[in-house]
């Protein structure tokens, strides 16, 4: 069946958002007040209340540039990078890093995104002569479960650091802390994971101390786990000083609310995903922020809906219809471009096999469900992206999973990286679209992928973040 451009397309009103000179992570400050409004920094993970306030997010974001306005505050989390190479000689440094890969049944690493990620921090701290006790999880065990230990990321650590890590079979005790003993300048221990302890996940003090006492001062640098607030990402900052934030950790910072604050515009968000309940928060968020914003996904259903239209047997969230209907609104009020897809590939069921066609988003016959944006739809987005100069996305435009179902996806990665390579700043906001990314084998080309699915999403909506906001805070720098 052929493609129609439906009517749905909403374009609500041009954008009116004012043009932010240039502020690509590289620039020097963000301002979250833009990005917030007036929510409290609090909620990102900073300690100042204060949303007037400039904050700087990494430790090269310290460095006074002079270009601020006069009399604004800087402050940031301490860095790996500020500490000198006296406070790290010798030192026992406890890195708590997010080495959460995935496995596949014989216990070999599938994507190993997130062990690369975690070298830059484990080299700096060994080329300085530090003694890196790593530590991390894997999985959600239920007490000591032998496929969830991390042995099997000691060959591929080994190679990537250029030593032979260590390894623990537990994380505290008297065994670790005599490995910790013999442990050279320069050398890598690795600790057995910490969710083999329920009291990690209930931030237990004690425990906490006992991981605490095996180091001399503390590197996060797990931004995917940032969002839990554990022993081994929040509570041993309480006993060990100082306590600062990993260069992976600042990278995801810097993209996360650098770029997202203060955008090189037009600015625009791509979110997908199942369903809209749970991104209702960082829809509202971005609202405050974008000049265009394209949703696909499952959610799309819902706003369908709201609108009077019908969806088959498509996804729907019958209790958020009234949500969708004010979230068109917000967009209106705020002048932000919202884009719904005007055609959609529907299937007759939910299953790799079925039978699909494309019909205008008007027109979903009954028992047929939408997997997928259309062809129009793909068109329609990449001429709204054309015009934009920062993009992040979150959540895959229709059922991925499905190769029959992965074309408005696949299309969005490439239209991403096409404009990645134009100069567009593409930040990918972690979970299945970096999967999907991934998988179109385009994601060394984007500006940023985002290690953390939970936490980037809870960074973007505003949130707090535990294992951020326990940290050190640099020095406040007048500019
Ligand atoms: N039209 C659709 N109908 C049903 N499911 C859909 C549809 N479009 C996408 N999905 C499903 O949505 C799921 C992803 O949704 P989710 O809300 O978890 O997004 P996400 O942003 O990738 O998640 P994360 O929080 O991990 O980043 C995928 O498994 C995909 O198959
Ligand atoms: O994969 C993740 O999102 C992180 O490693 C956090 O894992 P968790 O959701 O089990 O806390």
């Amino acid at each position: 069946m052929a493609s129609a451009t439906a009517p749905t397309t909403l374009s609500l009103l041009p954008t009116t958002k004012s043009s932010s000179p240039s502020a690509s992570p590289s620039s020097s400050r963000v301002h979250l007040s833009s990005f917030l409004g007036a929510r409290p920094l609090r909620r990102l993970g900073f300690a100042a209340a204060d949303p007037l306030l400039a904050v700087q997010v990494a430790s090269k974001l310290r460095t006074v540039s002079g270009r601020g306005a006069r009399g604004v505050v800087s402050m940031a989390k301490k860095s790996v990078g500020d500490l000198s190479a006296a406070e790290l000689k010798g030192k026992k440094v406890f890195v708590r890093a997010d080495l959460n890969v995935p496995l596949d049944d014989n216990q070999n690493i599938t994507d190993d995104t997130r062990i690369r990620a975690a070298i830059p921090t484990i080299k700096h701290l060994i080329q300085n002569g530090a003694k890196v006790i790593l530590s991390s999880h894997l999985g959600r065990p239920k007490g000591v479960t032998p496929k969830y230990s991390l042995a099997p990321l000691v060959p591929r650590l080994s190679e990537l650091i250029g030593i032979q890590v260590i390894k623990a079979d537990d994380s505290i005790g008297p065994e670790v802390e005599k490995l910790v003993a013999s442990l050279p300048e320069g050398g890598v221990l690795l600790l057995e994971n910490v969710r083999f302890y329920k009291e990690e996940e209930k931030n237990d003090p004690e425990h906490a101390k006992k991981l605490a006492s095996l180091a001399d001062l503390y590197v996060n640098d797990a931004f995917g786990t940032a969002h839990r607030a554990h022993a081994s990402t929040e509570g041993v900052t309480k006993y060990l000083k100082p306590s600062v934030a990993g260069f992976l950790l600042q990278k995801e910072l810097d993209y996360l609310v650098g770029a997202v604050s203060s955008p090189k515009r037009p600015f625009a968000a791509i979110v997908g995903g199942s369903k809209v309940s749970s991104k209702i928060g960082v829809i509202e968020s971005l609202l405050e922020n974008v000049d265009i914003l394209l949703l696909g996904g499952g959610m799309i259903f819902t706003f369908y809906k709201a609108q009077g239209l019908s969806v088959g047997s498509s996804l729907v969230e019958e209790d958020k219809l009234e949500l969708a209907t004010t979230l068109l609104a917000k967009a209106k009020a705020k002048g932000v471009s919202l884009l719904l897809p005007s055609d959609v590939v529907i299937a007759d069921k939910f299953a790799p096999d079925a039978n699909s066609q494309v019909v205008p988003a008007s027109a979903i016959p009954d028992g047929w469900m939408g997997l997928d944006i259309g062809p129009d739809s793909i068109k329609t987005f990449n001429e709204a992206l054309d015009t934009t100069k920062t993009i992040i996305w979150n959540g895959p435009m229709g059922v991925f999973e499905f190769d029959k179902f992965a074309v408005g996806t696949e299309a969005i990665a490439k239209k991403l990286a096409d404009l990645s390579g134009k100069g567009v700043t593409t930040i990918i906001g972690g979970g299945d679209s970096v999967a999907a990314v991934e998988k179109v084998g385009v994601a060394s080309v984007m500006s940023h992928i985002s290690t953390g699915g939970g936490a980037s999403l809870e960074l973007l909506e505003g949130k707090e973040l535990p294992g951020v906001l326990a940290l050190d805070e640099a020095t406040p720098v007048a500019v």
